[in-house]
């Protein structure tokens, strides 16, 4: 166990900003009416020092649950920090004894992790989670790690946004007689608003998925100081330096697909791949009407990621028909929009979609109000051109006065380039997925906060079907033979392992059959239909 690292004491920075934000919104639709819990622990004023503390640290296991994004999709980023009073001194500032973070599905939560790092100075500490956790696998093991760790206090930073697990695991906590603060209802001060806007960043794509139905889109470009993001022959390599493409290998590596248009595939031919860094490859998506793209291409070799080409139903079958022979998939939309395809994507489970797109569909998207986010990475270079494109096309806005606003703005240098990035306005309230307890029976009547509801996520398109075994998200399990191995999605590993062990020779033919299915849906029809033949597994 390391020694425990000092926290940095002291009041977290006043936000520097004046416009309401986000987490403005948030605040003031959520909090209308203060709870109970909320009107006696504010009789009990604390001490200006211990919220700030509180708030750094909650900021802090914000951060910690960051380092899952992409790879726990779709279930949310988890963090817990665990840190207690420095000993033998008069000090308020605290000491970090154990940090954790979900690492993937399937992996030890945060809390587990966190409780082992700290080891025996859990016992008496409190615990920062940016988020409610919630019970995969029903068997409460986040709770049950904080209990039996030792752990007095826990303060948490958002309720689980889905209704199901709302309020579950802090009604468990509070049974077992530790003390829980929920911000926003036991903690209420302007000290935690950062910190809570970072815990809802940190699940931003998963908070809007529930909210909207929607994947968290993020509209990401290059351009030079000039504004362009090409020259006018269309020529693009490269803008940005070699810095600021790697933070878009990130960018990648956090998003469930990357999506770009028919042009941008002529001009560049992008690979769309998160080099670099390890962990979740996008499925690489390109919108194409006319369906007139090269016969070769990067994104063709399904070997590096998965492609998907969406287009307009009926276009060059022949074409299509080559895609397919090389593993591309083709979906045929009646009406090819960033609005159709993003209902498709929400329907596949994605969470995050970055869009790597030229200004032509840049500009659809956005009129669409399908984008949620943009990230502009600004190099000091001038290339000029009457025709050189753009970052966005045309909107049909002609006075500044209808200009789009973005908001919670952040700016950033990367070694010689500037990145900016903001949310565009306005910005959804999402209180109707993270009510405060007093809420939620006008947001839904049917749910109390401390029962759980059995709901159905069987198909991605469900409600909360991004946590069903159909939804494109691999997994790293054992096979037949105790080796790790990728499976595509839960459904194929389920399916298999209906036949790991049977003692015939059969069931490992149909085990291979089930690794080699085009589809979840594929699986669990070999899986089904051949079961049959197996008298033990009926
Ligand atoms: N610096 C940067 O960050 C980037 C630069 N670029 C550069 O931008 C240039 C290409 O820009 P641009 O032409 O705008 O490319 P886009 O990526 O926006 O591609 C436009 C194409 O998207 C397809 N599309 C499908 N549906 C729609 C829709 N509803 N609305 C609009 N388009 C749709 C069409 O393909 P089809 O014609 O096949 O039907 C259309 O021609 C290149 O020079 C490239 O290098 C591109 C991306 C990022
Ligand atoms: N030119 C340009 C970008 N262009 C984007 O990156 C894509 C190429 O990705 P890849 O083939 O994976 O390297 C390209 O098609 C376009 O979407 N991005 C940037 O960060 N900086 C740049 O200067």
């Amino acid at each position: 166990m390391p020694p425990p690292q000092p926290l940095l004491g002291g009041a977290a920075p006043a936000p520097a900003r004046a416009a309401p934000s986000f987490l403005h919104l948030l605040l003031h639709t959520r909090h209308r009416v203060p709870t109970a819990r909320a009107a006696a622990a504010s009789s009990v004023p604390a001490s200006h020092s211990s919220h700030a503390n509180d708030a750094l640290l909650l900021r802090r296991a914000a951060d910690v649950a960051d380092r899952s994004a992409g790879l726990t999709s779709p279930h949310p980023n988890f963090g817990c920090v665990i840190a207690r009073p420095q000993p033998n001194t008069d000090s308020t500032d605290s000491w970090v004894v154990g940090e954790g973070f979900l690492y993937a599905q399937g992996t030890p939560c945060a809390e587990l992790l966190a409780a082992q790092e700290a080891g025996e100075h859990a016992c008496g500490s409190t615990a920062y989670l940016n988020l409610e956790p919630g019970d995969c696998f029903g068997d409460n093991t986040a709770v049950g790690s904080l209990v039996q760790a030792g752990i007095t206090r826990v303060v948490v930073g958002l309720r689980h946004p889905l209704k199901h697990l709302r309020g579950k695991a802090i009604q468990a906590l509070r049974s077992e007689g530790i003390q829980v603060d929920v911000v926003g209802e036991d903690l209420q001060s302007k000290l935690f608003e950062e910190a809570l806007k970072s815990c809802l960043t940190v699940n931003a794509p998963l908070l809007y998925r529930a909210a909207f139905h929607v994947p968290f889109s993020v509209l990401k470009y290059a351009m030079t100081a000039d504004g362009k993001i090409a020259a006018s022959s269309g020529h693009a390599s490269w803008i940005s330096g070699k810095a600021s493409r790697g933070r878009v290998f990130e960018l990648r590596g956090r998003s469930d697909a990357v999506i770009v248009g028919g042009n941008t595939v002529r001009f560049d031919d992008p690979r769309l791949t998160a080099r670099h860094v390890k962990g979740h490859v996008p499925v690489r998506i390109v919108m194409s009407q006319s369906l007139n793209l090269p016969d070769e291409a990067n994104l063709w070799n399904v070997n590096d990621a998965y492609t998907i080409v969406a287009t307009q139903r009926g276009a060059r079958r022949d074409f299509q028909k080559k895609l397919a022979m090389k593993g591309v998939e083709v979906v045929e939309f009646d009406m090819l929009n960033p609005r159709n395809v993003m209902s498709y994507c929400y329907d596949r489970g994605y969470l995050a979609v970055l869009w790597e797109c030229g200004g032509t569909l840049a500009a659809s998207a956005i009129a669409a109000s399908v984008i949620h986010k943009v990230y502009a990475f600004w190099a000091p270079k001038i290339i000029g051109g009457l025709n050189a494109p753009t970052p966005v096309g045309d909107l049909g806005m002609n006075q500044m006065t209808q200009a789009i606003n973005l908001i919670d703005v952040s700016y950033e240098q990367i070694d010689r380039d500037m990145l900016m990035s903001g949310f565009i306005e306005p910005i959804p309230d999402l209180s109707p997925v993270i009510p405060s307890v007093e809420e939620i029976p006008s947001v839904d009547p049917e749910v109390s906060p401390y029962e759980a509801n059995i709901i159905s996520f069987y198909k991605t398109w469900d409600i909360f079907g991004a946590f069903s075994n159909f939804s494109p998200h691999p997994i790293h399990m054992p096979d037949e033979n105790g080796d790790y191995f990728t499976w595509p999605t839960v459904e194929y590993y389920y399916q298999a392992h209906k036949f790991v062990g049977v003692d015939n020779p059969q069931a490992r033919d149909i085990v291979q059959e089930i690794k080699l299915a085009k589809s979840p849906e594929e699986a669990a029809r070999i899986g089904r239909t051949r079961q049959k033949g197996f008298p033990e597994l009926r």
